[in-house]
């Protein structure tokens, strides 16, 4: 951290989390209650940067401008609701939240005289509320790294007061940190379409998250053991100690021990032949990055060829979604379909740039699964397709930190975030999707969303577009992802409507014949397993989450490494072999 530079995230220096959660709870219940209430939501801001949240204030805070463009504007949808609590506010002094620094004079002397005489108060309110949102959301999408978007709203904050210290010193905050990150000399110009936009958050199961199931009690096993007895018969879900894996290289290969932590694996109940169906799994939480693919919509799979004896069906409401064949119309119809239906969302995050291509299908993913729980009527995290799955989650308290402005995210902070993806076109689908996306905040909140695409990362798979390689589908199958990794795995999948793995007729190390037999773990593979180690610990280590420390990988890289002490330091190794055909597979684990 740079100690040097300000520590925006907290007034005092630790600041007791206890009150501030407290707090956090009472500003959650009242904006239950009075759902377009601005204020509420940038008190609630500055509690979750206090909190260290940043990412969490920025979602509050642009909800809190959407709210202040809403009162200003007669034409919008909720302008009569949020103006009419919003006047309750210009009878009393103004709210503390807004009367932050030089801002009310800053603002009150750049007002035109008539004016602002004519002006009803509650839109003085709103000009100020706005300011305040832009200099929230500018500062806490810097701490989380998202630099084009903090620089974005802090011009447009500045257009609005020019001269607002508390503005211009966060741009110079940003300016700072870009120079750095672009490698950029104190004079050199900057261009805001250069700086990164991307960052990371917190990944945590919320202190305030009471929806997350104790993965490992008995409950929550016996419920995962009945559902699955109808896709893998012979499997059942078991606790598994898995190795802790670190971020990349280090000398614990050749250690007889490793650390382990407590996590979930399939195990076999009953023998299980070579080339036998392991499990055979459907799944609708699926995503198709496409704007005009020939892929079912639920399923994901490619649409058997249109003409008179194809099963492709089309829903009879909105012509344009189609199905493969009649049991997934179905299917869509009960559990997600008419949520969407003739809702204009279909080209919403189709067809990204390829840098995008990653973010567009964990949004639509996302995407899928507030269809499923909107027209289920239940929370987000209850649906059962990711209400069990894991989360890669760190403990809230390894999380906390006395965050510097100018710093960089902590290590600790992995999930990836944007504002785009993670805060706008959520919101946006939404409203598409006819939702109050006010009244809905207990459903509809950032850390929901957030945690929902903690699961999706590191469980989803997705599908290459055997025309141009780039990966299109994506998916979740909720029991065919609790399977571990191992290189020299017992079983092999593909994805194809169905998700299926099946026994190996024989295994990579010593073409050893397959089977499994009663009690052993299924290992499964997140990647190519014909590479050379150190080509396989690269590609699984995006959906792993790290180097991989399987049996075989340590075994290959101590081989490895005598043979370079023997030739006498010649390093970098690789077993003769190309890398080709990496690009080439169509089935693929997305990374975290
Ligand atoms: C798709 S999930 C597998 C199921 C997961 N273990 C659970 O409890 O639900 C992937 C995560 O499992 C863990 N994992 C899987 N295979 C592993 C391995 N060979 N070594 C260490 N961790 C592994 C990693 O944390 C990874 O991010």
């Amino acid at each position: 951290m740079d100690s040097s530079s300000p520590s925006v995230l907290t007034d005092e220096k630790y600041p007791p989390r206890g009150p501030l959660l407290e707090r956090r709870q009472q500003l959650s219940d009242a904006l239950a209650a009075s759902p377009y209430d601005l204020i509420l939501y940038l008190e609630r801001a500055v509690v979750y940067s206090n909190l260290a949240y940043p990412d969490l204030a920025a979602g509050d805070a642009y909800r809190a401008l959407l709210l202040a463009d809403e009162v200003r504007d007669e034409s919008f949808e909720y302008h009569e609701r949020a103006r009419e609590v919003l006047q309750r506010y210009s009878t009393t002094p103004c709210p503390e939240v807004l009367n932050h620094g030089s801002l009310i004079e800053d603002l009150d002397r750049l007002a035109d005289d008539e004016r602002a005489e004519a002006a009803a108060p509650c839109i003085r309110l709103a000009n100020l509320a706005s300011v305040r949102c832009f200099q929230i959301l500018s500062l806490s999408l810097l701490l989380c790294g998202c630099l084009r978007s903090a620089l974005s709203f802090c011009e447009r904050g500045l257009s609005q007061v020019p001269h607002n210290k508390e503005l211009l010193e966060i741009r110079g905050y940003i300016e700072q940190v870009a120079r750095r990150r672009l490698r950029r000399g104190p004079d050199e110009p900057i261009d805001i379409s250069s700086l990164p936009d991307r960052g990371v958050v917190r990944r945590e199961v919320y202190p305030w998250n009471t929806y997350e199931p104790d993965r490992f009690s008995e409950q929550s096993l016996s419920y995962l053991n009945q559902q699955l007895s109808e896709v893998a018969p012979k499997c059942e879900v078991r606790v598994s100690n898995l190795p802790v894996l670190l971020d990349g290289e280090s000398n614990t290969d050749g250690y007889e021990i490793v650390p382990t932590c407590k996590q979930l694996g399939l195990f076999a109940k009953e023998d299980i032949a070579p080339g036998e169906t392991v499990l055979r799994e459907y799944s609708l939480l699926t995503a198709n990055n496409r704007h005009k693919e020939s892929t079912c919509d639920a399923c994901g799979t490619e649409l058997p060829p249109l003409g008179s004896n194809s099963t492709a069906v089309s829903c009879p409401d909105c012509y344009d979604t189609i199905f493969c064949d009649e049991f997934c119309f179905k299917k869509a119809q009960e559990l997600y379909h008419p949520a969407v239906c003739d809702k204009d969302v279909d080209s919403i995050a189709k067809d990204p740039d390829a840098n995008d291509i990653d973010q567009s299908l964990y949004l639509l993913l996302l995407a899928r699964l507030l269809a499923m729980s909107i027209h289920q009527e239940i929370h987000p995290l209850e649906v059962p397709e990711i209400k069990y799955i894991w989360g890669d989650f760190v403990s809230p308290a390894l999380n906390d930190v006395d965050g510097s402005v100018t710093a960089e995210p902590p290590p600790e902070w992995t999930l990836p975030f944007s504002f785009k993806y993670n805060i706008e076109i959520p919101l946006h689908i939404l409203e598409k999707m006819d939702v109050d996306i006010y009244a809905t905040l207990e459903e509809h909140d950032l850390w929901v969303f957030n945690t929902a695409y903690s699961k999706f990362r590191g469980t989803a798979s997705a599908r290459k577009n055997p025309r141009d390689g780039r990966p299109d589908v994506a998916a979740v199958h909720p029991f065919w992802c609790l399977a571990n990794h191992d290189c020299d795995p017992n079983v092999t999948w593909e994805w194809g409507g169905r998700m299926v793995l099946w026994e190996r007729q024989t295994r990579v190390v010593g073409n050893r014949p397959g089977g499994i037999k009663a009690g052993e773990e299924i290992l499964n593979h997140y990647c190519d397993v014909d590479l050379p180690v150190q080509q396989r610990r690269e590609w699984a280590q995006g959906s792993l989450g790290g180097w991989c420390m399987c049996q075989r990988c340590r075994d290959e890289k101590a081989k490895l490494t005598d043979h370079t002490d023997v030739a006498d330091g010649v390093s970098g190794v690789n077993e003769g072999r190309e890398v080709d055909g990496v690009d080439g597979e169509g089935d693929m684990q997305l990374d975290q």
